[in-house]
């Protein structure tokens, strides 16, 4: 469903993702994590064509990554949610179901402005929504197409403990209904139950990409150790 195949992204003369390749499977859950700065985001952007890769060649369900095909596949959560100012959460809403062409979208988007306690902010303008409300906007908005694969990165940031939930159950769900996740956390629980591969990155670099018990039995770990313990062992400076 996703493939990337020697992507490199160079910021002036850093190689902020150092060629990287790997794939996800329609149906699986990937999640990818690494440190500050390990190349996360950027990995993230180049997919879904917010950033202009150096190099490489990245495909989404067998279309290139930039085409209108590839687009109708995928949704994307950025970090930083991005809303209009001078549209409602509805209208937000309105906006992405004509874009996507969603059929009975009003429902759906009732369903998931009250999944996400947004029912009474339905009028408020996107320049008045906090922050935690324009990242719900932001992933009800991505929800809402009900798209093949979905890329997450860092959807809990800003979110109450009520929307984290809701999102781990979202996650849970999605994964039961066969759609492909890429999603980059440091919330690590948020992703060691439902996860069938972990990624990790460092410094442009992936440094572990298996099960996470194949990972806990390369990297030596105990069996009862947690995603945490191996993901501090891995990206530990020398
Ligand atoms: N616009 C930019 N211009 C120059 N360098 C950048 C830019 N964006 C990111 N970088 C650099 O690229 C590298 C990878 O950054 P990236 O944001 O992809 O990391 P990340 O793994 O998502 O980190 P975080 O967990 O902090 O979000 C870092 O060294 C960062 O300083």
């Amino acid at each position: 469903m996703l493939q990337v195949t020697a992507l490199v992204k160079k910021y002036g003369k850093q190689n902020a993702v150092n060629n990287i390749t790997f794939s996800l499977e329609g149906g699986e859950v990937v999640g990818l994590l690494g440190p500050n700065g390990a190349g996360k985001s950027t990995t993230m952007k180049c997919i879904v064509g917010l950033l202009r890769k150096t190099a490489g060649e990245i495909t989404i369900g067998g279309h290139d990554h930039l085409s209108v095909e590839a687009k109708k596949l995928f949704s994307y959560i950025p970090e930083t949610p991005h809303v209009y100012d001078l549209l409602t959460t509805w209208e937000h809403l309105q906006f992405i179901a004509q874009a996507y062409n969603v059929p009975n979208w009003k429902e759906k988007a009732e369903h998931w402005m009250e999944v996400y306690e947004l029912t009474d902010k339905k009028d408020k303008l996107g320049r008045d929504l906090s922050k935690g409300m324009r990242q719900k906007v932001s992933i009800c908005c991505a929800l809402l197409p009900e798209p093949q694969v979905l890329f997450f990165d860092e959807p809990m940031i800003g979110l109450d403990p009520k929307a984290i939930k809701n999102t781990k159950r979202i996650f849970k769900e999605l994964k039961e209904s066969g759609k492909t996740i890429l999603v980059s956390t440091h919330l690590i629980d948020s992703v060691e139950t439902i996860a069938d591969r972990i990624m990790i990155m460092k410094d442009g670099n992936i440094i572990g990409n298996d099960t996470l018990a194949n990972l806990k039995a390369t990297f030596s770990q105990a069996e009862d150790s947690s995603l945490e313990d191996l993901f501090l062992e891995l990206t530990k400076d020398e």
